[in-house]
């Protein structure tokens, strides 16, 4: 769940993809970037680090041009190396730049027949150069005289080939902005429009609170396998590129990666999780009636919508009894397992009052690997607490995500193979409630019944692509493992466009 923006406008994009950027920080705090377009040329400024970390003054002062596409990275395929950061780029057919959200499962393949058919090479390991290569050569193939129809007959192509969750803005040079999402909608793709002085401004984003902070009104997600093209004057085209496309966004977005403030597919995040909150209320006071909580305090901040909705509902009081550490970022998307340890401590901190003596629920959004419960439970009761119970927001998540989500190994997660009870023992809680599969997708579709399933595969282990089976998940377990996902390769790997680095002079 990386984060994409692409902004065509009438006046230098810079700043505006930055401040798009920074309010998608929450879905990959490992690398950024950005390219833009100015009189014929790309202009790139891409590395690992937040988004204030690596956009300077100089950096930006250099970013010219009123198209430009951004790009925040939580790797899900090769490395956290700089050179895998994004945008990418290709210079045949036209020069093409690309960012990308999701997962490809079939990337192993389409880079071999991208060798050996299409002659291209391939330069990383991150599935995202192979997308864009893909979708290059389908346009080469369009010829000359491009067309939006071209475009996006080119777009339609890519779907049969690529499989996964993918959501991509691009830049094609001197024709515009492209946006596509995959036939299931997995990854959110929106976009908006605000008033311009020659012809309108148009944002394409990850989730609609970039269109907030840059004024833009939200026109609409796009529709699962649709594209839309935005031309350099400013108009819109969209076309539907698959036979049969069937809405099927991932789940897990509403539980815990995306903003509550966004509306996804038409619901608003913070309504789901409200809704969460109150279906878990229900099934816990259908399982324990006479429970003895005197307090519900949320594992901030995720949980806290969800948690504030179910002491409600439960008429019990709501307490924040853990303070975050609001410049420690989320430990979730860190990338390896020691790091995520250590930073669950360095971000949160109980007051001892809230816990003296009381029987605690600590509620939270999920429990992935059980990093945070396990030192939460334990924080709890150094605190005093009595007794210490725990509630997930969301199911056991059981399954490997290859959608997006780097969870590729079925072990790490702390449920998989395992009751909620013995999850319950595990963490160390008294007792454990988790919600309700049924409960969560009714959740989400209360706040927008148009949606009628979703990719729910971390919890069900059913893939929506129908391309995933025991032998692909042993691969990929095998492949992706804790080591290959921190090697950095070297910076030979950088090929394209020139990268401004610190070094440079104006
Ligand atoms: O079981 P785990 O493997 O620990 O993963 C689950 C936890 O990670 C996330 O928090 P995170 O700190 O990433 O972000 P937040 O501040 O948005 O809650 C999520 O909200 C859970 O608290
Ligand atoms: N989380 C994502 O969307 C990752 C995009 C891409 N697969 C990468 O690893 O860079
Ligand atoms: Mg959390």
């Amino acid at each position: 769940m990386c984060g994409i923006v692409g902004l065509m406008a009438n006046q230098a994009v810079n700043q505006a993809l930055y401040d798009a950027l920074t309010v998608l920080q929450h879905r990959g705090q490992d690398a950024a970037g950005m390219m833009t377009w100015h009189e014929g040329h790309f202009l790139l400024r891409k590395s690992n680090g937040l988004v204030r970390d690596v956009f300077h003054t100089r950096h930006m002062a250099r970013l010219k041009g009123n198209l430009g596409i951004g790009h925040i990275r939580y790797p899900t395929a090769g490395s956290s190396s700089e050179a895998e950061s994004q945008p990418f780029y290709v210079n045949s057919p036209y020069g093409i730049s690309l960012a990308h959200n999701g997962n490809l499962t079939n990337s192993d393949q389409l880079k071999q027949e991208l060798f050996s058919s299409d002659l291209r090479h391939i330069n990383t390991s991150s599935d995202s150069e192979v997308l864009l290569n893909v979708f290059a050569h389908e346009l080469g193939k369009q010829g000359h005289d491009l067309e939006p129809d071209d475009i996006f007959d080119a777009v339609r192509r890519v779907h049969r080939r690529c499989r996964g969750g993918y959501a991509a803005v691009a830049m094609i040079n001197g024709f515009g902005m492209l946006a596509f999402r995959d036939p299931h909608g997995i990854r959110p793709v929106v976009f908006g429009t605000r008033e311009g002085a020659a012809h309108q401004d148009v944002m394409i984003a990850s989730e609609s609170v970039a269109l907030d902070v840059g004024g833009f009104e939200l026109c609409r997600d796009l529709a699962p396998g649709e594209a839309i093209f935005v031309d350099m004057q400013g108009n819109i085209h969209t076309r539907s590129c698959v036979d049969r496309p069937r809405l099927t966004p991932c789940i897990f977005e509403y539980v815990y990666l995306a903003r509550p403030d966004s509306i996804l597919d038409g619901a608003y995040v913070y309504g789901t999780r409200l809704e969460m909150g109150r279906k878990l209320g229900d099934r816990l006071q259908a399982q324990w009636p006479d429970h003895d909580i005197d307090v519900v305090i949320p594992i901030p901040d995720t949980s806290r919508t969800s948690a504030l909705e179910l002491a409600q509902h439960l008429g019990v009081t709501y307490r924040e009894g853990f303070i975050k550490n609001r410049y420690i970022g989320r430990t979730f998307i860190m990338p390896g397992q020691t790091q995520r340890r250590k930073s669950v401590r360095q971000k949160l901190n109980a007051i001892g009052s809230e816990f003296a003596g009381k029987n605690v629920l600590l509620v939270d959004d999920s429990i992935v690997r059980g990093t945070t419960c396990k030192q939460i439970i334990q924080m709890a009761r150094d605190a005093g607490a009595n007794k210490v119970y725990f509630a997930s927001a969301a199911p056991p998540v059981r399954y490997p995500n290859v959608y997006g989500i780097d969870m590729p190994t079925a072990n790490e997660l702390i449920a998989h193979g395992r009751s909620e009870a013995e999850v319950g023992e595990l963490i160390g809680a008294d007792r454990i409630f988790y919600q309700d599969i049924e409960d969560m997708k009714e959740a989400c579709r209360k706040i927008n019944p148009a949606i009628e399933a979703f990719d729910c595969s971390v919890f069900d282990g059913h893939y929506v692509t129908g391309d995933i089976d025991g032998a692909y998940l042993t691969q990929l377990e095998a492949s992706r493992n804790e080591a290959s996902r921190t090697q950095h390769v070297g910076d030979h790997a950088l090929v394209g466009v020139h990268n401004q680095d610190d070094d440079d002079q104006d």
